[in-house]
């Protein structure tokens, strides 16, 4: 069956599997972009989909969105793919490139035109201006829109058909902090409405306060897919700061303890090893030990951890 949207703010109460990405994968010549991936996104809540540059997001989102095809495996929506879905914009919005608007239309204009080819009320366009925040930008050309502006442009043409079903690629690129929160509030308020709201990003802090649960992936594979609470419970552990003005050689002697070491500008983080442990083994080994803190490490610093082996381009090093 398939879910239908309702009015506005009512949508039916049905919570179950709605996007269900099974064994999905995608090469593009030797490179494997997406590779046997198997989650289910779930309604009524926001689900996060978290990994480094170049892991796959997009492409993912864009087989779910039949506008790529996939090499294996299937992406469906309530048991049926995209493509073959008849309601379009008015079933599944999406935000995919806030960057991909013809410059010289208004947003009023760009946003009329979706609504003419998906068979939306045309009143709907002042509504999600309205909503977005760009009710005064309504007659202005897209081409002189900040990259703030355009991003809520693109959230408005992904609520345009008030669909049951929402996708956003790195929705948080380019706002403001005061962006952030309202779009962090619309995402919460959507699912709290029963919706199915699944959210890219790179950073684990744009997600961390915003969504249920989690799907990550690294180099195309799935890393984990849970809830916040439990992604928490496993990696919420004691990070240990340090700062030593020999990196190289404190990193080595850490590592060879079986301690995960993180060195990023010269300060190292620990996990794995207690401070006193850390002190003892420097120490021992003289070297001199300039602070060590002891900490909760970040969920971000969990996420690093967890892709590590699997970034494309690193800034930082992670020694095991
Ligand atoms: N059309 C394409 N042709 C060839 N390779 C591609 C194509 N699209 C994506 N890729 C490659 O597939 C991999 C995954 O890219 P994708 O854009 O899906 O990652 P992402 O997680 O969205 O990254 P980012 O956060 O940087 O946008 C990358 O290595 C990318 O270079």
């Amino acid at each position: 069956m398939v879910a239908g949207p309702t009015p506005r703010g009512k949508l039916t109460g049905r919570l179950g599997p709605v996007i269900v990405i099974d064994n999905l994968t995608k090469r593009y010549g030797k490179r494997t972009a997406v590779r046997g991936l198997t989650c289910t996104v779930r309604s009524g809540r926001v689900t996060g989909f978290l990994g480094p540059n170049g892991a796959g997001k997009s492409t993912t989102l864009r087989m779910i969105l039949g506008l790529t095809t996939p090499t294996a495996g299937s992406a469906t929506i309530d048991g049926i793919e995209f493509r073959r879905l008849s309601r379009g914009l008015r079933h599944v919005g999406a935000l995919l490139d806030a960057g991909d608007v013809h410059g010289g239309y208004t947003a009023a204009a760009h946003l009329g035109a979706l609504a003419r080819s998906n068979r939306i009320p045309r009143t709907r366009v002042a509504q999600v201006l309205r909503e977005v925040g760009l009710a005064d930008a309504a007659r202005r050309r897209v081409g002189a829109f900040s990259l703030g502006m355009r991003q809520r442009l693109g959230i408005a043409a992904a609520l345009l058909g008030d669909p049951p079903v929402l996708l956003f690629d790195e929705p948080f690129n380019g706002l403001d902090p005061a962006g952030v929160r309202w779009v962090r509030e619309l995402f919460r308020r959507l699912a709290g409405q029963g919706r199915t709201v699944f959210v890219s990003s790179h950073l684990m802090s744009e997600l961390e306060h915003t969504v249920d649960h989690l799907v990550v992936i690294g180099r195309g594979e799935l890393v984990a897919d849970e809830s916040l609470a439990a992604f928490s419970a496993r990696f919420g552990e004691e990070a240990v700061t340090v700062r030593t003005p020999d990196v190289a050689a404190l990193a080595r002697v850490l590592a060879a303890e079986d301690a995960t070491v993180t060195v990023r500008e010269q300060v190292l983080t620990v996990t794995g090893l207690a401070a006193e442990r850390i002190g003892e083994l420097a120490l021992g080994h003289g070297i001199l030990l300039h602070e060590v803190t002891t900490r909760t490490a970040s969920l971000e610093e969990a996420f690093m951890r967890l892709t590590a082996d699997r970034v494309e381009y690193a800034a930082g090093e992670v020694l095991r």
